[in-house]
C-alpha cells in the first residue's frame, strides 16, 4: 500500500537548499516507565521532543514517523533509562542515513516521589519537575538533567529587624523591675513576646548538570536528597504539628538570601565533580512583587552559560 503513495520526504526537491541544526517534533506525549537507581520503575507521562539534524542540504525534509515510532518503542517495549535512550538515538540516526548525524532527545516529566516528615514519622507524594536531555553527536552521546527543588527561605535582614523589635518591645515592657524567669517565660510564649515576624518565601532552585556519557543508570534521588539536605528547609508533604515546628525550627537557623542557597548549591556540585552545572535559585519574595535570583555556573571552556 504504501510504496503506491507519493513519498516527498525522499523524492521532492527542496524549495530552498541547506543544512539545519534541528528538526523534529515538540509536545509528543509519551507515558513511560522510568527507572532510576533506588526506586522502583515509576509510571511518568513525559512530553517529548524528538530532533535529528539535516545536514543534506538538498533533501527534502527527514522521516518524523520514524522519529516518533522509535520513541514508541521506549514507551511500550521497554523501561526508558540511559540505555534505551541511547537505542532510540542510534535508530533516529540509522533511521536517516544520509541525511543526519546529529539526534537528540527531550522528556519533560514530574517525578513522583514517597518522601518521609520531619519528625512524625508520616510520608506523602512530593512531585519533582525533571527534564533529561539525551544527544548523540556523530556518535558522542551526551546526557543532561534539568531538575527543580523547592524550599522555604527565611530572609536574614527581615530576621535581624524583627529581633530587634522584640528587643525593643521587651525593653519598653519591663523596663521599671526586676524580672522572674516565670515573667520572661510567660512573656516569650505571648503574642506579645513575638511582636515582628521575619518573611520567608516559597523558592526554587533550577539545576541543570551533565552526565558523564557512560553512566548506567540515571540517579535522581541521590541528587534530590543532595540538594535538600544542603537546603535544608525542602517544601513538605505530610506535615503533623511536630512536623511544623520542626519546619519552624529549620527555617529559623537556615536563614538565607538567594546569594545564601545558590552558594551552598554551588558547592554540592562541585563536590559531585559533574562534568557541568548550571543553576538559578528563585527566591518568590513576599516582602517584594518581584523576585530575587541568583545564578552560577561551573565556568568551564565551552560549558554552560550564566
Ligand atoms: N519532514 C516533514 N514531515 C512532516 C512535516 N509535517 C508533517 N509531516 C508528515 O510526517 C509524515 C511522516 O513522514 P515519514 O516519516 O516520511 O513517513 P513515511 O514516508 O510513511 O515513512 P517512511 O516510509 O519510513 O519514510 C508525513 O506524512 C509528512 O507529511 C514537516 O514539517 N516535515
Amino acid at each position: 500500500m504504501q510504496s503506491n503513495m507519493p513519498d516527498i520526504a525522499d523524492t521532492a526537491p527542496a524549495l530552498q537548499t541547506g543544512k539545519l541544526d534541528w528538526v523534529g517534533m515538540a509536545d509528543i506525549e509519551l507515558p513511560f516507565l522510568f527507572e532510576s537507581r533506588d526506586l522502583a520503575p515509576i509510571n511518568v507521562n513525559a512530553k517529548a521532543r524528538a530532533f535529528v539534524n539535516l545536514h543534506k542540504e538538498d533533501a527534502k525534509g527527514i522521516h518524523m514517523s520514524r522519529l516518533f515510532l522509535a520513541l514508541d518503542t521506549l514507551s511500550t517495549e521497554q523501561h526508558v533509562n540511559p540505555q534505551t535512550i541511547a537505542q532510540a538515538l542510534d535508530s533516529f540516526i540509522s533511521s536517516h542515513t544520509g541525511l543526519s548525524d546529529q539526534a537528540k532527545i527531550e522528556f519533560k516529566f514530574e517525578l513522583p516521589l514517597r518522601r518521609k516528615s520531619l519528625l512524625s514519622g508520616k510520608a506523602g507524594w512530593k512531585s519533582y519537575p525533571l527534564t533529561i536531555v539525551a544527544k548523540i553527536d556523530r556518535g558522542v552521546l551526551s546526557f543532561e538533567l534539568n531538575l527543580d527543588v523547592t524550599y522555604s527561605s527565611t530572609c536574614p535582614c527581615s530576621a535581624a529587624l524583627a529581633r530587634q523589635l522584640i528587643q525593643q518591645a521587651f525593653v519598653e515592657k519591663f523596663q521599671q523591675h526586676t524580672l522572674s524567669h516565670e515573667e520572661v517565660v510567660n512573656w516569650l510564649g505571648s503574642t506579645d513576646g513575638i511582636i515582628a515576624t521575619p518573611h520567608s518565601q516559597r523558592s526554587i532552585a533550577n539545576v541543570k548538570v551533565k552526565l558523564d556519557s557512560s553512566i548506567r543508570e540515571f540517579d535522581i534521588l541521590s541528587l534530590i536528597n543532595t540538594l535538600e539536605d544542603e537546603l535544608k528547609t525542602p517544601v513538605q508533604a505530610a506535615v503533623k504539628r511536630e512536623d511544623e515546628q520542626e519546619f519552624a525550627r529549620l527555617n529559623g537557623q537556615n536563614l538565607m538570601f538567594c546569594e545564601d542557597a545558590a552558594r551552598k548549591i554551588k558547592a554540592v556540585l562541585e563536590d559531585a565533580q559533574y562534568a557541568d552545572y548550571w543553576l538559578q535559585i528563585n527566591h518568590y519574595e513576599s516582602l517584594h512583587a518581584h523576585d530575587a535570583v541568583a545564578i552560577a555556573v561551573k565556568g568551564i571552556a565551552g560549558g554552560y552559560q550564566p
